[in-house]
C-alpha cells in the first residue's frame, strides 16, 4: 500500500507519516522546504520520540519525499500510484496544494485506478470538503462528474500535540504519547483504508467540534492570556493560577455548548477537559505560545475555536465571558516572525478592537460580543498599564 502525505512538518513526521508507517503503507512525503525532502529520501527513516511517563521511540521506516514544487510531476505520479492522500499543510496551505492534486486525479481517472480517499488533517471544520472544492476548481466538468464517483474526501479530526521541534536531528521528532485521528466513513469512496488508531464514525461534527473547541480553545486562550503574563510556554503559562483560571473558564463555556448540542454525558465530557488540560501540563514538553497562537486571524474566524462557539453560546443565551477574556488576550499578540499576528496588530492599530473583529470575524461593530470583548480588551489594557 501506498500514501502520499502533504507537510513533512511536525504533525506529519510526528503523527500521520508515523501512523501510516505502522499500518503498512509506503509513505511518501510531499513538501516544499528541500533539505527536509533531502534528508527524507537520502536516510529513508526517522525517530519519533514519545515523550510521556515513560519516554519510548518509535522508528519510521520506508518513506522517501518529493518536493511539491521543483518535483510537480513526480507528485502527480505518486498520487496516481497512491491507495491514500493524506494533509497536514496548515488550512491556509490547501488551496496552494489543490492543482498538485487534480494533476494526480487527472492521471487516476484516465488509467481508470480504483477509488482514491483524500483526507485533509488540519485543525478546521471541513478541511477535506474544502480541498475537494480547491481541487475541482482546477478540473472539467466531465472531470469533476467522475471525481464525484471516484475520490472521497472525508473530513478528519486530528489530536496529538507536536511542538516545534529544538533537536538537532531535522527528521527527528518529539511528541507527546496521547493521539486521536477520527475520520468521516461516509465520506468515503471504495475500501475504507485501514489505518490503525484511526476511528471510522457517520457523524464527524461532534468529535471535530469537541476536538476543536476543548483542546485548540483551551489552548489558543492559554498562549494568549500567557503571552500577556510574560510566559514563552504553554507549560509555563498553565501552571499560572490566572491562567489556569480563564482556561477552565472558557473551556466550561465550550463544555455546556457541547453537551447540550450533542448531547455528551456531563461527566465524561468533564473528564475529558481534565484529561487535556494534562496534556497542555505535560511537564516533558516545551510548546512555545508562539506556535499555539500562531495565525491569530485564523483563529479569530467567525468559524473557528474561539468566536465559533462564543457566537453559539450567545445564541442559546449564555454569555461567554471567559472566551470573550481569550478573544480579547489575541489583539495583545504581537509576534513579528508571524505575518498574520503583524497582520492584526496593523488593523487594530487602524480600526481598534471593534472594527478589527468587523473585519476579522465578519461580528457587526454593535454585537454583543464585540461589546463583550471591547470590555475585557480594555480590562487586560489597564491591568498591562497598571
Ligand atoms: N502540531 C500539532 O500539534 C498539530 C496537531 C493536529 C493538527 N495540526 C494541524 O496540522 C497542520 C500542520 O501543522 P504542523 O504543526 O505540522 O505545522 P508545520 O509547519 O510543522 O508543518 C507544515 C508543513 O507543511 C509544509 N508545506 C507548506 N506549504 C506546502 C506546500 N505548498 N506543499 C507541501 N508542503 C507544504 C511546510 O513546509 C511544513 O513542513 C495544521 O493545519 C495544524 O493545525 C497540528
Ligand atoms: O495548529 P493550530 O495553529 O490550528 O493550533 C495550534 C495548536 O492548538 C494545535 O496545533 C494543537 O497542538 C493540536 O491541534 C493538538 O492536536
Amino acid at each position: 500500500m501506498q500514501a502520499v502525505h502533504f507537510g513533512a512538518g511536525n504533525i506529519g513526521r510526528g503523527f500521520i507519516g508515523a501512523q501510516l508507517s505502522r499500518s503498512g503503507y509506503q509513505v511518501c512525503f510531499v513538501d516544499v522546504q528541500a533539505p527536509l525532502v533531502e534528508a527524507l529520501r537520502e536516510r529513508d527513516s526517522y525517530t519519533v520520540q514519545l515523550l510521556g511517563e515513560e519516554p519510548s521511540a518509535v522508528r519510521v521506516s520506508g518513506v522517501t519525499a518529493f518536493n511539491s514544487q521543483t518535483e510537480p510531476e513526480r507528485v502527480a505520479e505518486a498520487i496516481a500510484a497512491a491507495d491514500l492522500v493524506t494533509t497536514a499543510v496548515g488550512p491556509h496551505v490547501l488551496k496552494a496544494i489543490a492543482s498538485l492534486i487534480a494533476e494526480g486525479i487527472k492521471l487516476r481517472l484516465k488509467r481508470k485506478t480504483p477509488p482514491l480517499n483524500v483526507v485533509a488533517c488540519e485543525n478546521m471544520l471541513q478541511g477535506s470538503t474544502l480541498l475537494k472544492k480547491e481541487v475541482a476548481a482546477h478540473l472539467s466538468a466531465t472531470e469533476q462528474a467522475e471525481l464525484a464517483d471516484r475520490v472521497g474526501f472525508p473530513d478528519a479530526a486530528v489530536d496529538r500535540i507536536v511542538p516545534v521541534q529544538s533537536g538537532t536531528d531535522l527528521l527527528e521528532v518529539a511528541v507527546e504519547p496521547f493521539y486521536e485521528w477520527v475520520i468521516d466513513r461516509t465520506g468515503i469512496k471504495g475500501e475504507v483504508p485501514p489505518v490503525k488508531g484511526v476511528t471510522y464514525v457517520d457523524d464527524l461534527t461532534p468529535y471535530i467540534e469537541r476536538k476543536l473547541y476543548t483542546v485548540n480553545t483551551g489552548h489558543a486562550v492559554c498562549a494568549y492570556t500567557g503571552r500577556i503574563l510574560g510566559y514563552e510556554t504553554i507549560q509555563q503559562a498553565i501552571k499560572d493560577s490566572r491562567v489556569a483560571e480563564i482556561v477552565s473558564g472558557a473551556l466550561e463555556e465550550t463544555g455546556a455548548l457541547l453537551v447540550a448540542k450533542h448531547d455528551f454525558d456531563k461527566g465524561e465530557h468533564q473528564a475529558y477537559i481534565q484529561r487535556m488540560l494534562d496534556r497542555f501540563r505535560n511537564p516533558h514538553l516545551t510548546d512555545p505560545v508562539a506556535r499555539v497562537g500562531r495565525s491569530p486571524l485564523r483563529k479569530l474566524k467567525r468559524t473557528d475555536r474561539l468566536v465559533g462557539p462564543a457566537l453559539q453560546l450567545i445564541e442559546e443565551g449564555i454569555t461567554p465571558e471567559h472566551l470573550a477574556t481569550g478573544i480579547a488576550a489575541a489583539f495583545f499578540f504581537d509576534e513579528p516572525e508571524d505575518p498574520e499576528a503583524v497582520e492584526l496588530q496593523q488593523i487594530l492599530d487602524r480600526d481598534g478592537v471593534a472594527g478589527a473583529l468587523q473585519i476579522v470575524a465578519d461580528l457587526p461593530r454593535d454585537s454583543q460580543l464585540t461589546r463583550l470583548v471591547v470590555q475585557r480588551y480594555q480590562r487586560w489594557q489597564e491591568k498591562i498599564e497598571g
